[in-house]
This record gives structure tokens, C-alpha cells and sequence, in this order.
């Protein structure tokens, strides 16, 4: 292959007249447009050839293809590669070239077939499957829209609801269920694949089996009127789910089009639309984060050495509470067996009681079956002491946030456990440095930080002290892929990556209502902003202890820029903690729903009072974007201080651990991306200007005013000398 070109087709004529064409674009046969265009000149050689009757498609080394090459996004965006006249692919090669062709095509699907895979696909005349291939149009989930055709076919070849279903939730269906939705006309096993393939197509030529050009078909699709109806609430549903997202919208156009004027000028408006979602921002940030939830296994220095991990045969859980009991539900249902230890009878029970519970409510759910429930429950054990630690290889901490108490366990880990086992912590603040002190096993210490709910959330920050060895590393990074998180490498330091960014998020807030500013508006605009909840709501949701212990660790190590807010302590005194006690920020019914309660009032007046804050009319009445700019670019500069210090190697890491450790909306391409797009002067001036007004809260850090002062990216490299990694 050229080292220039990106893939490309080769293609073989058998002796029985059918050429079959194969994509080659490792690692999932992506539709690079080499790969595309070399499709193309096999499909004008096979159909002048008078040897070739039909033309099979299919994928090198077990995978038909993962979609259009999506780097190929990035370049367009770019402005790096030029994009082709629109509808040249879709039209001008899926549809004129190979579906109207004279000569029938079959699709040979083994492994997937993803976004413009299922619609190369789609534009065959049939499709064979191996069993449990995966097949979907995952492209919204990218910012862009199925257009190689996706649009039109899928409702014809599979009805209009279940296209709507597969399309706006970009979730595959299995090649069984494929079959059952006419979206697969066999499933074969592997072997058979090509064979059955190769006989099919030239059934085809001989009319024992029909000629399907999908494009043409109506019988699945319903009368106009229904299709109209069924449009209608898909596009409500849409505003509703994703309000700041353009694209969806856009897509149901496409299909909409097609329904009611016809396929070719649905394909028409779909290659249209297709181009203009390339360059809106929120498809921007969808594939820059695409790329960088891959990179964060990618660690320098640690994952490029050659480094295999270890098999985790056992793992150790220290402490059934909330964190730990949903570790070790994250961890029995990807197969580890798991010791749990508690202090005694009661509280191991209660631990594991919470861990049968987050089972069972997937059996409520039904995406468990009991005796799948009966069996992961089965590789769960409890203890209250050490001696079912003698053979495990990793063994997780999460136990109370006391530093002594952790010093202590640790040091009993390191009379058990054998030699090479990792002890991890789950500790959320605590140096890890201070945890080990009294071991002699730094190298095999490391921070294992998972978010609540640790069987939900989809984060696990692996932090790193200057001592673990690569090899943990790279044996966590391994452990955080089986159990389905998304794993980031961060630096040692008080809150680590998520929690010290997203920290002045929270006093921000706090500080503008003392001030004066409405907090139920403050959470309202950061939700429409696109966070899951607003920080007041947050609050009540992770309950006061925990805010205040957080509070008192930045209080601790970073003195001068952490707002001292009472509101949260008056409140705690009078025995209101958050959501738990049903009053916090908010009033709580039965079903855990939140209103406004105009008590608060009370304490924001005390608590004013006590810091000597006074009401500030601007602030009385910021606008939207203010509330937004006035929360969020604090934390762009905490994110800058944990960028500068080396704390995370890459700004696409930020992004990753903002979306996913505190729902940060991914079509904002995550905290630094989306800093990067308003702009690093910009930020610096409103802060640098608030600071002067508001104090050091607000006071930009040298990196940013470093920075901001050029109009330079914030996400650009920091020189490799300042890393402390
Ligand atoms: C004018 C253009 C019109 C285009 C129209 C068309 O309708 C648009 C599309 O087709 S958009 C693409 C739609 N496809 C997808 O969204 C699939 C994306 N990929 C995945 O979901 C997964 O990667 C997977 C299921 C295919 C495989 O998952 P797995 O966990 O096994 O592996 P990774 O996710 O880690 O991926 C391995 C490496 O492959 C790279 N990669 C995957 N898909 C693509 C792709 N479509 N294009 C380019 N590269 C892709 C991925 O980045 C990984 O690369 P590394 O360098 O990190 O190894
Ligand atoms: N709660 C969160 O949202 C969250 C999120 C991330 C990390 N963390 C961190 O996770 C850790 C645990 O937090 P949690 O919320 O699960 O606390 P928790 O109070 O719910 O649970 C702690 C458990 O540890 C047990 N325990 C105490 N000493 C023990 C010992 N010597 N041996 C065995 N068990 C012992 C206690 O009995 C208790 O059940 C803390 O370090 C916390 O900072 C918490």
C-alpha cells in the first residue's frame, strides 16, 4: 500500500464469474476516500468485464467495515483535504454505479457493519451475515448524518420506526435481529460466508433469487399521512433530547424528504445536508471527542514500551459502602472474582446487599437473567480479615476519606498481599503519596478513582504518583477496558484531574449567589448550557458531607483561590444535607422530584452576612451567557493549572474526564476544547477583568494569561520540561 493512501479494494474474479471485492483499512476497514474511489474503478472494471456476472463486497480479517473514515471529518474541517462535489459518493458511486447496476452485488457482512459500511451495504441487491455481526447507523452520535444513502434505505428496508429507533439512538442491532427485520437476508457461520455469498449473487443473475434494489422498495414503508404523524413525534422527542443539537433535526429532514418526494430526491437533500453538518460546531467537538476517548489508553512513556498487561485473576475490595459495593459490582459482572472486606458482620452484609441490589434492578429492567444474576452474585465473596488476600493481584481501597485509617491499611495490604499485587486507592482527595508512606511498595501504589455510581459511570481516573511503575499502569488501563470504563491517566495532587477542575464550578456558583444572583436561574441556565444539572442540584445529589469534606481538602492546599462560602455549613447545621434529607437547595417529594423552596433565602442572607458580601446589582441580572462564562471560566482555569503542572498529558484528556466524570456536553468537544473555541483571550480578559472587580477567585493562572496574552490554543502541547509526568 502506498504510504501515502489511506486503504484501498482489491479485487478477484473466480472462475465461476463473480469478482468479489475486498475493502483493506485497518483496523476496521474504514471507507477512506482512496478506499471509496477504488471501489469505484472495481466496480467500472467488473461490470465491463464479459468474465464477471455479479460482485460480492465484503471486509479483510473478519470485519466488513466500521463506516466512513472519520478522520476524513477532521481533514474537511480542517480545510486539509477538499470535499468531494456533493452526492459524488452516494449518488453518482453507491447508487448509479453499483446499485443501478446491470450486474447484482451482494454485501458479505462478517464483524460490522457501521454508518457508511450498513449503507454500502444497503445499496447491495442482498446481504449475508455471520452470526452476532453488528450492524447500525451510528453517525448522529458523530455530529454528522447517515449519507451514503443510510436515510433512505433503512426505512425501506426495515420500516419507518424502527429506521427512527436505530438511527436517532445510533444503537446496532445484531445480524439475528438484523434477519428478523429484513435488514439481512441470511446468517451464515464465518466460514460459509463467502460461499453462500458467491451462490447467492448468482442466484440473483439466474432469477432464483429476487433482485432487491432497496431504494425502490415501498411495502415497509406506512401511508404518507401515518409517515407524516410518525415524523412528527420523532422531531418533539429530538428538540426535547437534544435542544442544542442541530443535526438530528436535520437528518429527519432527509428521511422526511425521501417519504414524501421520492428516494433520489431524498438522496439529493440527504448529500445536501450531509455537507452542511461537516462544519457545524457540536460536530466539531463530537469527533474531536471520538478521537480522544481512543487516545486516552495511549499514555508516553507507559503504554508505547512494550508493555503486556498482567492477568488480574483476584481482585480486593477494602470498605462495602457506597464506592466500594459498586466496584465490585463493576468488576463481578466483567468476571473478576471479588473479596469484599468490611469491618463486621453488619456492614459486610449491607455491603453486599448493595451490590445484589444493583444487580437486581437490571433484572427488574430485564437486561439480566436470573441465572445470569445467580452466577456473577456467585463470584462475590465477603471477609473481615486479610486472609483471602493471600493470592489476590489487585487489591482496591475504599474505605473512609481518613488519611490515618488509609496509612494503616496499607500497611497491613503490604504484610498479605503477595509481592506483585496492585493496591489501589479510590480515594477521591487524598495524596497517594501519604497513603503509602508507611509502605515500602510505592511502585504498586496507584489511585484508582471511580465516580458514584462506580458501576455506572463510565470514568475511571488511574492517578499516577512519580513512583508506580508502567507496568501497573498499563495492567489498570487494561482492567478499565474489561470493566467498560473509559480509563484516564492523571498526575498525584489534591482532587486529581475531575474534581479539582470541576471545584470552582460549584464555589463560582455560591459566589455569584451571595452576591446576589438567583441560584434556581443558575441552575437552569448551566442545564440548558447542556450539563446533566445545575451545581446547586449537584450538591443535593452528592449531599453536603461529602461537599464539605471536598471543601475543606481545597480550603487546605489551595488557600488563596478557594471561595469560603457558608451557605452549605448553615445549612448542614440545621440538619438539611442535600436530596438524602429531602431538603437542601431544593424541596424533595417521594419520587425524588425538586422544586424550589423560598427558605433558602434564609440561609443565603446568613451567609452573606457572615462573609461580608454584599449584593451586586450586575450580578443580580446576568444574562444566560454570563452565568455560564462566570461558572465555566473558572474552571477553564483550573483546567490550565492541571495542564501546565503535567497533571494530565494531554488537553484531550481534560475533555475526556470532563464529559465523562462530570457531564460535560460532548458536543462541546469537552472543557478545553470548548475553551479553545471561544477563544484564550477572550477567557483571560473576563476573568482577568473580574479578578480586578472580585478578587482571587477569579485571578487567571500564568499558563492562561501566558496564553490568552497571544491568542495561543490552550490545548497545544505544554513543553515536555514542564510535565511532571
Ligand atoms: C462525505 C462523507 C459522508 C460520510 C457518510 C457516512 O454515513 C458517515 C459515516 O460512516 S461516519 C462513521 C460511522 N461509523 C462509526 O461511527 C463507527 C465508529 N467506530 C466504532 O464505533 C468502533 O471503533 C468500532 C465498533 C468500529 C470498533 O470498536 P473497538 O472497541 O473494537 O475499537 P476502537 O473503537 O478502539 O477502534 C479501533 C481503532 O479504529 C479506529 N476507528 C474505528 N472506526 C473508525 C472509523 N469509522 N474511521 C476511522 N477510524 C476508525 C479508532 O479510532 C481506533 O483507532 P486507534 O488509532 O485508536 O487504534
Ligand atoms: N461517595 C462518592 O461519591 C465518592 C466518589 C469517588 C470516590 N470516593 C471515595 O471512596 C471512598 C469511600 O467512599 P464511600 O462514599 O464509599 O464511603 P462509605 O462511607 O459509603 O463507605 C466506606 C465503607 O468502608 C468501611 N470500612 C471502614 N474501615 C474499614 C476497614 N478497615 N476495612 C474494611 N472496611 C472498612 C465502612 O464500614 C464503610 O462501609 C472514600 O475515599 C471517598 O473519598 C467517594
Amino acid at each position: 500500500m502506498d504510504s501515502r493512501t489511506k486503504g484501498k479494494t482489491v479485487m478477484e474474479v473466480g472462475g465461476d464469474g463473480v469478482a468479489v471485492i475486498t475493502l483493506i483499512n485497518p483496523p476496521v476497514n474504514s471507507l477512506s476516500f482512496d478506499v471509496l474511489y477504488n471501489l469505484k474503478s472495481n466496480y467500472e472494471e467488473a461490470l465491463s468485464r464479459n468474465d464477471v456476472k455479479a460482485i460480492v463486497i465484503t471486509g479483510a480479517k473478519g470485519k466488513f467495515s466500521g463506516g466512513f473514515d472519520i478522520s476524513g471529518f477532521s481533514e474537511i474541517q480542517k480545510g486539509t483535504m477538499k470535499e468531494p462535489k456533493v452526492g459524488f459518493i452516494s449518488i453518482d458511486i453507491i447508487t448509479d454505479l453499483l446499485e443501478a447496476a446491470r450486474k447484482p452485488s451482494v454485501a458479505a457482512i462478517d464483524g460490522l457493519a457501521l454508518g457508511g459500511g450498513l449503507e454500502l451495504s444497503m445499496a447491495c441487491h442482498a446481504r449475508i451475515s455471520t452470526p452476532g455481526a453488528q450492524l447500525g447507523l451510528p453517525e448522529l452520535q458523530l455530529g454528522v448524518i447517515p449519507g451514503f444513502g443510510g436515510t433512505q434505505r433503512l426505512p425501506r428496508l426495515v420500516g419507518l420506526t424502527k429506521a427512527l429507533e436505530m438511527i436517532l439512538t445510533s444503537k446496532p442491532v445484531r445480524a439475528e435481529e438484523g434477519h428478523s427485520l429484513g435488514l439481512i437476508d441470511a446468517v451464515v457461520p464465518s466460514a460459509e460466508l463467502l460461499t453462500t455469498a458467491r451462490r447467492w449473487a448468482l442466484d440473483i443473475v439466474e432469477r432464483r433469487k429476487p433482485w432487491i434494489t432497496s431504494l425502490l422498495k415501498t411495502d415497509k414503508l406506512p401511508p404518507l399521512g401515518e409517515a407524516r404523524e410518525i415524523l412528527k413525534f420523532a422531531r418533539g422527542q429530538t428538540r426535547k433530547q437534544a435542544p442544542n443539537m442541530k443535526h438530528p433535526l436535520m437528518c429527519l429532514d432527509a428521511l422526511e424528504m425521501g417519504i414524501v418526494s421520492g428516494p433520489r430526491v431524498g438522496l439529493e437533500k440527504e448529500a445536501e445536508v450531509g455537507s452542511q453538518v461537516i462544519s457545524l460546531d457540536t460536530t466539531k467537538g463530537l469527533i474531536h471527542v471520538f478521537f480522544s476517548q481512543r487516545g486516552t489508553v495511549k499514555v508516553p512513556g507507559v503504554t508505547d514500551r512494550g508493555l503486556m498487561p498482567r492477568k488480574i485473576k483476584k481482585v480486593a475490595i477494602i470498605g462495602g459502602g457506597l464506592m466500594g459495593s459498586g466496584i465490585a459490582t463493576a468488576l463481578i459482572l466483567s468476571n473478576y472474582p471479588v473479596i469484599l472486606k468490611e469491618v463486621n458482620e453488619k456492614f459486610l452484609e449491607a455491603g453486599i446487599g448493595r451490590v445484589k441490589a444493583n444487580l437486581q434492578s437490571r433484572v427488574r429492567k430485564g437486561s439480566m437473567s436470573k441465572e445470569k444474576f445467580e452466577k456473577t452474585m456467585s463470584l462475590l465473596k465477603g471477609s473481615l480479615d486479610y486472609e483471602s488476600f493471600r493470592d489476590v493481584d489487585m487489591v482496591i481501597e475504599a474505605v473512609i476519606e481518613n488519611i490515618s485509617l488509609k496509612q494503616q491499611i496499607f500497611a497491613d495490604l503490604e504484610k498479605y498481599c503477595p509481592q506483585h499485587c496492585i493496591l489501589a486507592s479510590n480515594t477521591s482527595t487524598i495524596d497517594l503519596n501519604k497513603i503509602g508512606e508507611r509502605t515500602k511498595s510505592q511502585d504498586r501504589i496507584v489511585g484508582a478513582h471511580f465516580f458514584s455510581p462506580a458501576h455506572v459511570m463510565p470514568l475511571l481516573e488511574i492517578v499516577r504518583t512519580n513512583h508506580t511503575s508502567a507496568q501497573v499502569i498499563v495492567d489498570l488501563l487494561d482492567v478499565g477496558k474489561k470493566i467498560k470504563k473509559t480509563p484516564v491517566v492523571v498526575g498525584n495532587c489534591t482532587g486529581f484531574a475531575v474534581n479539582r477542575m470541576f471545584f470552582p464550578y460549584t464555589q463560582a456558583a455560591m459566589f455569584l449567589v451571595e452576591r446576589g444572583a438567583d441560584p434556581y436561574l443558575i441552575d437552569s441556565a448551566v442545564s440548558k448550557f447542556g450539563m446533566p444539572m445545575g451545581p446547586f442540584r449537584l450538591c443535593d445529589l452528592v449531599g453536603f458531607g461529602v461537599a464539605i469534606a471536598t471543601a475543606t481538602q481545597f480550603i487546605e492546599n489551595f488557600p488563596e483561590r478557594t471561595y469560603k462560602s457558608m451557605i452549605i455549613p448553615l445549612m448542614q447545621e440545621d440538619k438539611r444535607a442535600g436530596e438524602a434529607t429531602r431538603k437542601g437547595f431544593y424541596l424533595y417529594d417521594d419520587k425524588r422530584k425538586a422544586k424550589p423552596d423560598p427558605e433558602l433565602k434564609k440561609y443565603i442572607e446568613k451567609a452573606r452576612s457572615i462573609s461580608g458580601a454584599n449584593v451586586d446589582p450586575k450580578l443580580v441580572k446576568l444574562s444566560e451567557k454570563e452565568i455560564i462564562e462566570m461558572t465555566f471560566f473558572p474552571v477553564v482555569n483550573e483546567a490550565c493549572r492541571v495542564f501546565a503542572e503535567g497533571i494530565a498529558v494531554k488537553a484531550a484528556d481534560l475533555d475526556i474526564a470532563a464529559i465523562m466524570g462530570m457531564g460535560f456536553p460532548p458536543y462541546r468537544g469537552g472543557i478545553m476544547f470548548w475553551a479553545d473555541s471561544i477563544g484564550s483571550k477572550y477567557i483571560y480578559s473576563r476573568l482577568d477583568e473580574w479578578s480586578k472587580t472580585y478578587g482571587d477567585f477569579f485571578k487567571p493562572c500564568a499558563f492562561l494569561a501566558e496564553r490568552g496574552s497571544k491568542g495561543a490554543p490552550l490545548s497545544a502541547p505544554v513543553e515536555q520540561a514542564r510535565s511532571r509526568l
